[in-house]
Parts: C-alpha cells; sequence; structure tokens
C-alpha cells in the first residue's frame, strides 16, 4: 500500500478546494502516495482568489531536483504554472523524465480570476505541450490553445487535432463548458486514436476542482500502472462518484468529496 508515487506541480489553494490540496485528496483515495512542487500560493475561498504569489524559481526547481533524486516517482502532473517564468523552469527540468506527464492547462479560476498570464499562452504552446503525454483542457483552455472559438461537438474535434499538431502526444477536451455537454469529454491521440467518455451528469454546485481531480485521478492510476485509456476509463467513474459526494463549505461553489476506491 502507497508504494506507488504521483507528483502534483500547481498551486496551492487556501481554501482546501482545488490545485495541490485537491491533487493530493485524490492520490490518497487511489491509495498513491502524493508528493507536491507548489509553484505558488494562492488566498483563496469559495468566491474569489485575493491573491497569488509565486515562488521564487530556485525554490520550484529545488523542490523538483529533491524529489527525483530520492522518490522513484511514477507519474506527474501540472496544474497551476501561472507565468514564463515558472513554465520555462518546469519544462526544463520536467524533458529529462520519462514518466507520463498530465498537463492540465489551468488558466482561470471557477471564480474568474486569472490563474494564468496572457502572455504565457504561448509558452504553454512551445514548451508544455510537445513533452505532454496527455494535456486535458477545458472547452476555454481548448479555444486559447488552438486558436478556435468552439461551439459544438465538431468544433471539438477541430481543436484536438488542432493541439495535437502543437505536438501533445494526446489530448482529453473536457465539453462542459458546452450546452448540455457536461460530463462529456472527448478524447483524440497522436497515431489517430479517439473516443468520447462519457459520464453521467451529477446535478450540483459543488464543481469547484473537478479538473483538478480529474487530471489527478489520472495520473493517480498511471502511477497504479493502469495505461493512459484505462486510466481515463478509471477518473470518468471516480469523477463521477466524487461529484455526487460533493459539497459546500462557504457561500460559493465547493469541493468534491473524494470518492475512496477500494
Ligand atoms: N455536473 C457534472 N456532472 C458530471 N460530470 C461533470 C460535471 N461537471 C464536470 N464534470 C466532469 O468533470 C471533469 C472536469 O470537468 P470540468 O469541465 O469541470 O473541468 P474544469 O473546467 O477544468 O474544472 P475546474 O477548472 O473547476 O477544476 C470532466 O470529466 C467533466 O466531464
Ligand atoms: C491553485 C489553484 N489551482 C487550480 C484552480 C482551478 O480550479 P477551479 O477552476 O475549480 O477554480 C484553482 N482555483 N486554484
Amino acid at each position: 500500500m502507497y508504494s506507488n508515487i504521483a507528483l502534483s506541480i500547481g498551486g496551492s489553494d487556501s481554501g482546501g478546494g482545488a490545485g495541490i490540496q485537491a491533487d493530493l485528496r485524490t492520490f490518497m483515495a487511489l491509495k498513491v502516495h502524493g508528493c507536491s512542487v507548489i509553484t505558488c500560493v494562492t488566498a483563496q475561498n469559495s468566491v474569489q482568489v485575493k491573491c497569488v504569489e509565486p515562488l521564487k524559481k530556485d525554490t520550484l526547481t529545488s523542490q523538483i531536483d529533491t524529489l527525483f533524486s530520492d522518490f522513484d516517482i511514477k507519474s506527474l502532473k501540472t496544474g497551476m504554472l501561472l507565468n514564463d517564468s515558472i513554465i520555462n523552469a518546469t519544462a526544463l527540468k520536467l524533458k529529462s523524465f520519462s514518466i507520463p506527464k498530465i498537463i492540465d492547462p489551468v488558466m482561470v479560476s471557477r471564480t474568474g480570476s486569472k490563474l494564468l498570464e496572457d502572455s504565457a499562452i504561448n509558452a504553454y504552446k512551445k514548451l508544455l505541450l510537445p513533452i505532454a503525454d496527455l494535456v486535458t483542457p477545458n472547452i476555454f483552455e481548448a479555444n486559447l490553445l488552438s486558436n478556435l472559438d468552439i461551439k459544438n461537438q465538431v468544433d471539438i474535434e477541430q481543436s484536438a487535432k488542432s493541439i495535437i499538431k502543437l505536438g501533445a502526444k494526446a489530448v482529453l477536451i473536457k465539453g462542459g463548458g458546452l450546452k448540455d455537454m457536461k460530463g462529456r469529454d472527448f478524447y483524440l491521440d497522436v497515431n489517430g486514436g479517439k473516443k468520447w467518455f462519457i459520464n453521467k451528469f451529477i446535478n450540483t454546485q459543488n464543481t469547484h476542482c473537478s479538473g483538478c481531480t480529474l487530471s489527478a485521478a489520472i495520473c493517480g492510476y498511471q502511477a497504479l500502472g493502469f495505461d493512459l485509456i484505462e486510466s481515463i476509463q478509471k477518473s470518468k467513474i471516480f469523477i463521477e462518484r466524487s461529484l455526487k459526494n460533493s459539497y459546500q463549505i462557504g457561500s460559493g461553489p465547493g469541493p468534491l468529496g473524494h470518492y475512496q476506491s477500494l
């Protein structure tokens, strides 16, 4: 138990909803040991992100070096990376690790605050997509990565093709930003493999951290040895159950109640 190790690289959410805190809860639910590399500290609750403070570059890279010098990390995911400098430093380090890398291109919080500077989108495209084994954008993020204005399922498939052309080995576009598409995500890989992954719609406002949880679950299942497709399949079940267990802790959307897998 807990002999498999996964790593999350992202921001701290002081409200305990999203970011590193959500990822560690997810890893724990899957009985995977979770390590964390913090990129930024956010002061955040269920209705706002009050401030964001990035860590110094050396503090960031030192966290990565320290972990990899001792632990046999089986998979990793990235979340909030905020700016060019963090993206550059992270990409440079990650290039040398041949473990599954899931890139969750977090750009804006559920409460509407920017978690990625506008100028950093090019760095995402140039440096992170080419080293991604899977990238998991929502509709807003897919629009920016593919320069499209997605309106329907056909556009989602078109956007996925553009993202693969940027170098990602696979992409999973979360359809929830479109009407009647919550729970429906489109997968495409570099070999032309494609599939709609679908879970039941859960009627809840408490969806803070659903994206972080999905990418962390995929990363966690990969740390346990499942291949990418199996990991996505299992993560969709995990998400549905965790959404059913979601709860409210403040006046805004609450977090998922991470489902304890057996
Ligand atoms: N109400 C819902 N019912 C069922 N599945 C949902 C619901 N909301 C989201 N999902 C699923 O949860 C996962 C995360 O999707 P979502 O669109 O919320 O990501 P996101 O916008 O990146 O989330 P966030 O930025 O809040 O962390 C996807 O697999 C999606 O299909
Ligand atoms: C540190 C951090 N990382 C990610 C999110 C995105 O989650 P959400 O879209 O639910 O606000 C967040 N709010 N904070």
